[in-house]
């Protein structure tokens, strides 16, 4: 197994301050504020529509046409505040310091062009390797996920894949560069449970293996106990709850996370 790699600052890797995201005249997040440290792994839960996908879809720089945010995202080593950067400076970011894995892989991948191409590209795109060099660790990256016949799925197009092995191909796009951070919304939800169990393993093992810091967003507490150190609870735009995953599972205060904690069956609190 590869040795994980040491991080590369001292300070957090991501730094959130009073973000809020509005839709026309309405505010839909309401201030938050989250510190992700160097290989910390902090989780987002919450009810639907509480406000996960668009505080993660902020701070990749990714919100559609229509939302806006304010507030403050910083990523350590970067001088300029994410919000309200240029789409060309985001997109630079985004694959080599940040990576992505969304619940449909699907959306993420090109389906008119070949993985080893979609693997490779990001590579190149961010001079990080000659075009011939990306293709080779391409393969090399599929092998890693534990596709089987990786020379196969390679030569492959998306539709031609499993959704467990397309959530392969787009955690190793998304870690291909060996982002600081990776931000995970519900990578799991949408596959097969068999299925579900040997991603999640994946992406622990691969996020160690990098040295990258996890941001992950689930509905599924179990899921989320199983990768993450720290959790925050959002309800209806907010934090309402946040602390070591241990601590927030057995020992809740919120009401919203107790009533999450009991729809899952996983605290004993009254
Ligand atoms: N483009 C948009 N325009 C207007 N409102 C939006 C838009 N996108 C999301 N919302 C609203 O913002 C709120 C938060 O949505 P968000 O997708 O962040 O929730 P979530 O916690 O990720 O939910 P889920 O677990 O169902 O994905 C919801 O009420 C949603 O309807």
């Amino acid at each position: 197994m590869t040795k994980a790699q040491p991080p590369r600052f001292s300070g957090p890797i991501l730094t959130v301050r009073d973000l809020r995201v509005s839709a026309g005249g309405s505010e839909l997040v309401h201030g938050v504020n989250l510190e992700v440290w160097p290989g910390e792994r902090v989780g987002i839960i919450g009810a639907s529509g509480s406000g996960k996908t668009l505080t993660c879809m902020a701070i990749a720089g990714l919100l559609s046409d229509g939302l806006r945010a304010t507030g403050s995202i910083r990523l350590a080593g970067i001088d300029k505040d994410l919000i309200g950067a240029k789409e060309s400076a985001l997109a630079r970011i985004r694959g080599l310091r940040t990576g992505m894995v969304f619940q449909e892989p699907m959306t993420a991948l090109n389906p008119t062009m070949k993985i080893v191409s979609q693997v490779a590209e990001v590579m190149w795109q961010h001079a990080r390797h000659s075009k011939r060099d990306a293709k080779r660790i391409a393969v090399e990256l599929l092998a890693a996920t534990g596709l089987p016949d990786p020379e196969r799925v390679a030569k492959s197009y998306p539709h031609q894949l499993s959704g467990g092995q397309r959530q392969r191909v787009v955690l190793a796009i998304a870690l291909a560069n060996s982002p600081d951070l990776l931000i995970c919304d519900e990578p799991t939800t949408a596959l097969d449970v068999t299925v579900q169990a040997k991603v999640l393993g994946l992406i622990d093992e691969k996020v160690a293996q990098v040295g990258a810091a996890l941001l992950f967003i689930s509905h599924d507490l179990a899921v989320l106990a199983q990768v993450c150190d720290r959790v925050l609870v959002m309800f209806d735009g907010s934090v309402v709850e946040e602390g070591d995953v241990a601590t927030v599972l057995t020992k809740p205060v919120h009401e919203h996370t107790i009533s999450l904690l009991r729809d899952a069956e996983l605290t004993g609190a009254p």
